[in-house]
């Protein structure tokens, strides 16, 4: 008789492809069998006869902002509020920390960093600013995601934006390494523009901030970095797009056969321009929360898979940032990582009958695949790695900030009725999160990302 680490009994498992139940045997972190019933033996068995078992999310797009601003986050905290969301593995952006990734010594420390402190397994970003053309190299080499651009202000000081030369050059660079860019899109001289004359006329409220921001500069910006790269032969990622017509011309740029992918993010499917209103600086964020036109676009995309990827953009501060008058002055950032999972369950699957196997290419199979992931993650398939989310399907409960595992338990989507509860979680095959609590040490591993000839 086999003898396995742990089997997991009768779950219903989501895949890409659709659901079925079955038993699913775990040793050496992988899925070793998976079969209706499985007879061997195992040291630990879990019962999961109530339960839809779900690939761990892989989240491309959360700031931890550590090393250097840990008390805004952390991959401690960080990555305990993913795992506590189902997420098994996440990728960090190069700024928020301090110094910024933006170089070799940069990546190292921040490496280290979460190597000493991660529940859930990671890759990490490089940056691309005016200052470090001369760098990407060495970040290739590294096994970065990808090359990760502002081409509007990042409302940090020691992460500058791309003028467009740095983005044309960057890209060039980064086509030729292999690599991806990654660019957050809103036209800087507008959105600047418009917040200077806001503020001059003492016009600093919730409106006045959404005005400054509108999305024609959005859409202006994709297509320009669509432009470069297409004329740089670069792949290209559009990071957290806010509106329909964002997606459709991301869309139709890749229907006439270029590599280039978006994702978008809980807060535009699930708050608009009205909630921020009502809700405050907790639901500021850049682009800003859109029309529910817009967001109904959205929606639309996800369904019909021209929108492929969801990720968090978690992006905490400390309290004290979101507290001023002048919204202008306001953190930008909205804290959500934790709920990337249990949002798109409540608002897709249950709301809109989203069917199960998009949640799962949007916040795994995808993602996994897009950024070239070593071939274990992203599966619920024998040899793959037990990243795994065990959820209580129609659960209903409230978030309550007792169950957040920020640093800052502040988030826009406290008190929300929410349908689908995480009650386990599983990275490569080792409980991290069970009933409410963190268990285990943290144990996540990097994952270097390294250039392969796939495309899409
Ligand atoms: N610096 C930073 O995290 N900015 C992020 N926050 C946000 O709302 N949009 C962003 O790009
Ligand atoms: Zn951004
Ligand atoms: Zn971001």
């Amino acid at each position: 008789m086999k003898s396995y680490d742990l089997i997991i009994r009768g779950g219903t498992l989501v895949t890409a492809n659709g659901t079925q139940q079955a038993d699913l045997a775990i040793a050496d972190e992988r899925i070793v069998e998976l079969a209706p019933e499985i007879s061997g033996s195992a040291q630990a068995v879990i019962d999961a006869h109530l339960l839809h078992i779900f690939p761990g999310a892989i989240d491309a797009h959360v700031h931890f902002n550590e090393p250097g601003r840990t008390a805004w986050e952390g991959f401690v905290s960080g990555s305990r509020a993913l795992a506590a969301g189902g997420t098994t593995t996440f990728f960090d952006m190069p700024l928020n920390s301090h110094p910024p990734t933006i170089d070799i010594a940069s990546f190292v420390a921040k490496l280290a960093a979460a190597r000493a402190s991660s529940y859930v397994d990671f890759g990490l970003w490089g940056g691309l600013v005016p200052e470090n053309l001369e760098q990407l190299a060495d970040l290739a080499h590294c096994g970065v995601v990808g090359f990760k651009a502002f081409m509007s202000n990042s409302g940090i000081d020691d992460f500058h934006a791309v003028d467009d030369a740095t983005l044309y050059s960057g890209m060039e660079q980064a086509a030729r390494l292999g690599k991806l860019v990654a660019v957050h899109a809103e036209n800087d001289q507008l959105t600047a523009a418009l917040a200077q004359q806001a503020q001059a006329a003492g016009k600093t409220g919730v409106k006045d901030y959404l005005a400054s921001r509108p999305v024609v500069a959005e859409l202006e910006a994709i297509e320009r970095a669509i432009l470069f790269a297409q004329e740089t032969g670069c792949t290209l990622h559009i990071v957290h797009v806010s509106s329909g017509r964002g997606v459709r011309l991301v869309a139709g740029a890749r229907a006439r056969g270029q590599d280039v992918s978006c994702e978008t993010c809980p807060h535009y499917l699930v708050l608009t321009e009205e909630d921020v209103e009502e809700l405050g600086a907790v639901a500021k964020c850049a682009p800003p929360l859109r029309s529910r036109s817009e967001q109904e676009a959205l929606w639309q995309h996800l369904f019909a898979g021209t929108l492929p990827m969801v990720a968090s953009d978690h992006s905490p501060a400390p309290p004290q940032m979101k507290l001023s008058a002048d919204f202008f002055k306001v953190w930008g950032g909205i804290s959500g990582c934790q709920s990337l999972l249990s949002l798109l369950l409540t608002e897709g699957y249950h709301q809109r009958h989203l069917p199960l196997q998009t949640i799962v290419a949007a916040t795994s199979a995808y993602v996994a695949r897009r950024f070239q992931l070593p071939d274990q993650k992203g599966r619920l398939e024998v040899g793959a790695d037990a990243d795994l989310s065990l959820v209580a399907l129609s659960t209903p409960y409230q978030l309550q900030e007792r169950d957040l595992f920020y640093q800052h338990p502040y988030s826009p989507y406290l008190g929300l009725e929410l349908r689908g509860k995480i009650v386990r979680t599983l990275v490569r095959g080792h409980t991290v999160f069970l009933d409410g609590e963190i268990v285990g040490m943290p144990k996540g591993q990097f994952l270097p990302s390294f250039p392969l000839t796939t495309t899409s």
